[in-house]
């Protein structure tokens, strides 16, 4: 049975389409990219997944279980493009309250360390880089020991060693078993990291398959990308 499986899942803002018509399937320990052009829906599909946002259509399961099980809150960690956390918290106390709402947390010290946050610990949010906030949300993500990583632009602020380090920790998670959705705008990342990628472009999948069978026939992934999608319309 697919750890995650998306059957043709429909939201719509107002009058925008967001998502169309998105079906994907995600097995146990894969790495698996969604990648597509600036408003192509990848955003608004992981937030069904993640049950934050109810969609209009189409089904989803989660671990078998509908995204608004509260069962899978401890099961699932999402680490999305806003963290909202407050500026007057620390690495470490958002690191230890995180902890704290999960049965069988992470070290969430040893997870700072692996994500270059150990020296960081005592500093508040609002003080943290933009690349630092970044790395605490992922380690938000995962310090509840999830069996289902979802992680949205995991390494955008990050300088290439924190990417490097970024992807390395990816690995080493999914190495542990946990299945790991990442929306993604770099096809290096892409390429690098992902077992299988779902090509979106205007709410719809285009494309489906392992990097190299995308990108058979087109040179680079890239090439590969820019042809199966279109330019974003103006919003
Ligand atoms: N809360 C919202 N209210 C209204 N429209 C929205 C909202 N969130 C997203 N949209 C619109 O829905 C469409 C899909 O957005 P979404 O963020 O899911 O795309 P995306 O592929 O993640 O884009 P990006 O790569 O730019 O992050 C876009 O046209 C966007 O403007």
């Amino acid at each position: 049975m697919p750890v995650i499986e998306v059957k043709h899942l429909r939201k719509r803002y107002g009058a925008t389409d967001a998502v169309r018509d998105v079906s994907f399937a995600v097995d146990a320990g894969e790495i698996f990219g969604l990648l597509g052009p600036n408003g192509a829906g990848k955003t608004t599909t992981v937030e069904c997944v993640s049950a934050l946002r109810v969609p209009d259509g189409g089904d989803i399961s989660v671990l078998g279980r509908d995204p608004r099980d509260p069962e899978l809150r401890s099961l699932v960690g999402v680490q999305l493009q806003e963290s909202g956390l407050q500026d007057k918290l620390t690495v470490g106390e958002a690191l230890a309250l995180y902890a704290g709402c999960y049965r069988a947390p992470a070290d969430w010290r040893a997870l700072a360390a692996e994500l270059g946050l150990a020296d960081r610990l005592r500093v508040r949010y609002a003080n943290l880089s933009g690349g630092q906030k970044q790395r605490l949300s992922i380690a938000l993500a995962l310090v509840g020991n999830p069996r289902v990583a979802i992680l949205d632009e995991l390494s955008t602020g990050l300088d290439p060693h924190a990417r490097r380090d970024a992807w390395s920790l990816v690995r080493a998670i999914r190495d542990r078993g946990v299945t790991v959705v990442l929306v993604t705008h770099l096809m290096e990342e892409a390429e690098r990291l992902c077992d299988r990628i779902a090509v979106l472009d205007h709410g719809e999948v285009v494309a489906l398959g392992t990097p190299a069978a995308l990108t058979a026939g087109h040179g680079s992934l890239d090439d590969a990308f820019i042809s199966l999608t279109t330019r974003p319309r103006e919003e």
